[in-house]
């Protein structure tokens, strides 16, 4: 659905270059709720804004619904820029507007009959739930509200895609999690693909499917949000997950650790249905090893389990290595790690 080949992108004001994007390759797909997390200054916004050619490309392709913005007609671009919703972190409202009028304001700039338009608008406001806030001002409403608000106007034109840019920033824990269980509605009734950019892995973990990791400018790290998740690959990507997943034996266990000869320690990541097995259970009956659990976490992502833990092994000859083995025909992952 939005493709980016060889993007790169550079600021020049006066005397100062700033290359915001640099070799971006990215694949969203149709249905996907892709995410882009990275810290402020990655280049997140600059990437969001050439998906709608608010920002054009320095250099590469940005591909949307199978064709190149590039080589478009300024009408053909047009037509496209219609297919594509924005919401933003302070909602840009109208405040001299009422809230009907705008979610009104992109059916009224593409000249729709009235009663058209007042049908679409009522449909959007009942499924923001705030039909009764139609004739209600921006100023009257909390800022839940306002996105809510945002995001109907963003659907009015029927896109097929959506990026939000910071949505939820400015909202509290709750009313965050409501604009995000809003944007999987989106997603999933009007089958629209969604792009949310943010520097909250908490939102990353709620609703995508997908992730990609900027830092400086560049991609580090991108996949489904369960294996960015399950086994994070850069710093930087380890140090977002951590704030959703504890992901260390903690440092009390540590400092009473006794460690011998024959002792290995293991990160265990174990995904989906086995992830509920016994499997320590039938390990330890199963084979000649000990088995001390040193840290151990379990996490619902994408309504699958993800299970993360940090066992210690004690075996004689090769009975650690078997042992091993069993887990990973079980389906799971298994990292050496030094305590
Ligand atoms: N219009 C502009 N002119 C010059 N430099 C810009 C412009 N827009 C962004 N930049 C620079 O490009 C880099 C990337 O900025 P961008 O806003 O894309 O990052 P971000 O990850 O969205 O950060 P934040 O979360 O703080 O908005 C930064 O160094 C920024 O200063």
């Amino acid at each position: 659905m939005i493709e980016m080949r060889s993007i790169h992108k550079t600021y020049k004001r006066k005397n100062i270059t700033t290359e915001a994007l640099k070799e971006i390759n990215l694949q969203v797909e149709e249905g996907d709720i892709f995410g882009v997390i990275g810290y402020s200054g990655a280049g997140k916004s600059t990437l969001v804004r050439l998906v709608n050619y608010l920002e054009r490309p320095t250099g590469g392709k940005v591909i949307v619904d199978g064709q190149e913005l590039d080589k478009m007609s300024d009408s053909k671009l047009r037509a496209m820029k219609k297919q594509i919703g924005m919401i933003f972190q302070h909602f840009n409202l109208l405040e001299s507007k009422t809230i009907f009028d705008n979610v009104a304001i992109p059916l009224i700039l593409s000249k729709k009959p009235k009663a058209e338009i007042k049908k679409r608008v009522m449909e959007l406001l009942e499924f923001i739930g705030l039909s009764d806030k139609a004739k209600s001002y921006p100023k009257e409403l909390s800022g839940g509200q306002k996105q809510r608000v945002g995001i109907a106007r963003a659907l009015a034109s029927n896109p097929k895609i959506l990026l939000c840019d910071e949505a939820t920033s400015a909202l509290d824990p709750q009313t965050t999690q409501s604009i995000l269980q809003l944007l999987k509605r989106v997603n999933q009734e009007y089958n629209i693909t969604v792009m949310i950019i943010t520097h909250e892995m908490s939102v990353i973990q709620e609703v995508c499917n997908r992730v990609a990791v900027m830092e400086a400018g560049e991609i580090i790290e991108q996949g489904s949000v369960l294996d960015v998740f399950g086994h994070p690959q850069h710093p930087t990507t380890k140090s977002f997950v951590q704030t959703v997943i504890h992901n260390n034996i903690p440092e009390s266990v540590k400092r009473t650790l006794k460690q011998t000869d024959n002792s290995r320690v293991f990160r265990l990541e174990i995904q989906g249905d086995s992830a509920s097995e016994p499997i320590v259970n039938q390990l330890m009956k199963n084979y000649e090893v000990e088995v001390n659990i040193l840290f151990a976490n379990m996490t619902e992502i994408q309504e699958t389990t993800l299970v993360i833990m940090y066992l210690q092994f004690e075996g004689a000859g090769n009975d650690v290595e078997k042992a091993i083995q069993f887990l990973v025909e079980k389906g799971a992952n298994m990292e050496e790690v030094t305590a």
